[in-house]
């Protein structure tokens, strides 16, 4: 597990900014390295600003999206097209505005697929399973990027603290009871996150501070899933100044004065 990098830019919109500019150049390298690559998007406002600021930026045009494999680290367990998706957000915000190769986008299924919630996490894992290679050493591909917004309780994806999917083993998990509306949500688990090359958490605002600082400074992943969101390269946290607040000054470079 990398020990995070901690960035640290003015507001949220210099961050959703400098998110997308990071994203624009980290997608071309790896497409440029690879020939193709494997992104993971996050629901939420921090993660669904960044994928507009990507779809304002010029520079998209750099990535060779047709040859991005695009996943979801989670969903809310409703109806295709409903606006709460975060495959909603994701195509209305950056995916409607580029050409992606719609048999590389995944999305999670809803409830409109004639699926459970249980049976759309193993669909899902499924997926996953399909597209990883022997030398991702696992049932997931080795998504290139893996990005997650921080909710104020610490939650990533749909891992919530202290609820069973931190303890589950299995890649894709349903979380029924969610503290977040709606209630029942699909999510990768901690070890699927892990096997991502680089996770970044995005986080803007003094609500997220505290939440932030526990996820650095080493708290347990049961009681602060943040703390386990952790790259098997790199881990950067994407913050305002708001969102580091409450983290030591050596921890945290100011990126944007
Ligand atoms: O489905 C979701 O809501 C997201 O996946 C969730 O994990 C989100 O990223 C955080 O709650 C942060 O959301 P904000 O950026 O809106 O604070």
């Amino acid at each position: 597990m990398s020990v995070p990098t901690v960035l640290v830019h003015r507001d949220s919109k210099v961050l959703a900014k400098a998110v997308a500019a990071r994203l624009i150049t980290g997608l071309a390298d790896a497409l440029a390295a690879k020939g193709s690559a494997h992104l993971v998007l996050t629901g939420g406002g921090m993660g669904t600003a960044s994928l507009a600021e990507v779809a304002a930026n010029p520079a998209h045009d750099a990535v060779e999206w047709p040859r991005l494999d695009i996943w979801w680290g989670d969903e809310r367990f409703l109806a295709t097209g409903d606006a709460e998706r975060n495959e909603t957000a994701a195509r209305r915000a950056l995916l409607d505005h580029v050409e992606t190769d719609p048999e590389r986008v995944h999305p999670i299924p809803g409830p409109d697929s004639g699926l459970t919630a249980e049976e759309a996490a193993d669909r899902y894992a499924a997926e996953l399973r399909r597209a990883s290679r022997p030398e991702d050493h696992g049932p997931v591909p080795s998504f290139d990027v893996l990005m997650l917004g921080l909710g104020p309780d610490g939650h990533v994806a749909s891992l919530f603290p202290e609820m069973p999917a931190l303890y589950d083993e299995r890649p894709v998990v349903a979380v029924h009871g969610a503290p977040k509306p709606p209630p029942t949500r699909i999510s990768l688990t901690l070890p699927t996150i892990g096997a991502a090359r680089e996770v970044w958490v995005i986080a803007a605002g003094e609500e997220k501070a505290g939440a932030v600082r526990l996820a650095l400074q080493g708290s347990g992943p049961f009681q602060v899933p943040g703390a386990g969101a952790r790259g098997r390269l790199r881990t950067v946290f994407l913050l305002d100044r708001g969102a580091a607040a409450k983290i030591p000054p050596d921890l945290g470079r100011l990126a944007s004065p």
